[in-house]
């Protein structure tokens, strides 16, 4: 565990281009030693990036990054083995088994976790003699998973590690992010699910064009007001409606007497989470003059732990 008050991860100003795409416009956050920090955003956003730049597979075009006290794309042996790495791509050393990755791959690593208890941790115990290409898609990304943290490392990178799994599957997944934080490992996640970043995220960065919109608690997302309930109705003459307000009670009761009855289409709103994240995509789409769009990225590297990283 590091037990210095330095953040784990330090960006100031980061910055990445792709000839003339600036896929990173500017980047500034750090994540704190034992924190959970969600990256959230639309596709394209430059999520992907900023993991990849912070785990030494990329170099910024410009910018300040320390991860665990260096930069990553000339950082040493030593600091990778303090590292783990779950990336988008699944694993594709499928000739062995789960069983014979893990036990193979703990060998790189001073104080890595035993084998068989990081395959009951990610719920693999029962195909651990399985070859990998013969296990499902979830199942693959289950070894993904195994692969990031055989090496007990202090510092865990998360890119999108529960697409594909079923619900039983994430529920477990999340037991075992929780256990590691309890562990001390400081954990960056990226992902589309809210619900996720919510279960699990100390704080949130909300990335979109290369920009981080905002960045605090989920509780604070949006700002004070963001969660204010919502009263929509049709007036009298025939015009769609609606306010914000903390008293959606009282003002009903006023509408229903200025209109000698039921409000027509009367709603009450109180936004959700995923209200107020669209909303400030949206809003960040429309200071930035272009909606958010959704790119094919190439060229990306194969960074799942078992094959570009160790
Ligand atoms: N190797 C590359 N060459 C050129 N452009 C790239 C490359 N990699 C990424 N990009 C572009 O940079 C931008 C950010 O991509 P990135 O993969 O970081 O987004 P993301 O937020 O991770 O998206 P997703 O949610 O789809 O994974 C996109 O416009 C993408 O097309």
């Amino acid at each position: 565990m590091n037990h210095t008050s330095d953040p784990v991860v330090e960006v100031v100003d980061l910055r990445k281009s792709y000839g003339a795409k600036h896929a990173l416009d500017g980047l500034d956050f750090d994540i704190r030693t034992g924190e959970i920090f969600a990256l959230l955003g639309p596709n394209g956003a430059g999520k992907s990036t900023t993991i990849e730049i912070l785990e030494g597979f990329r170099t910024p075009t410009s910018g300040h990054v320390r991860v665990l006290g260096a930069s990553p794309w000339n950082a040493d042996a030593a600091w990778r083995a303090r590292v783990g790495v779950v990336g988008q791509s699944t694993a594709d050393i499928d000739r062995f088994s789960a069983r014979e990755l893990l036990r193979h791959f703990a060998g790189f690593y001073p104080d890595p976790r035993d084998p068989d208890e990081v395959l009951e941790a990610v719920g693999l115990a029962p195909h651990a003699g399985a070859r990998v290409r013969t296990l499902s898609g979830g199942q693959k990304r289950r070894v993904d998973v195994a692969l990031g943290i055989i090496g007990r490392p202090e510092l865990l990178f998360l890119d999108e590690p529960t697409t594909g799994f079923d619900p039983e599957a994430r529920r477990r997944f999340w037991t075992l992010v929780e256990s590691l934080r309890t562990d001390g490992t400081t954990i960056l996640l990226t992902t589309h699910y809210l619900d996720e970043a919510e279960h699990l995220a100390d704080r949130v960065g909300v990335i979109a064009g290369g920009r981080l919109v905002e960045i605090g608690t989920l509780r604070e997302l949006g700002g004070p007001e963001a969660r204010t309930p919502v009263v929509s109705w049709r007036d009298a003459d025939g015009h769609h409606r609606s306010e914000r307000t903390h008293t959606p009670a009282a003002l009903v009761s006023e509408l229903a007497a200025a209109l000698g009855g039921e409000p027509p289409e009367l709603s009450v709103h109180r936004p959700t989470l995923e209200d107020i994240y669209l909303d400030l995509l949206e809003a960040h789409a429309a200071t930035a003059g272009s909606s958010a769009t959704v790119d094919e990225h190439g060229g990306r590297p194969t960074t799942n732990a078992g094959t570009a990283t160790r």
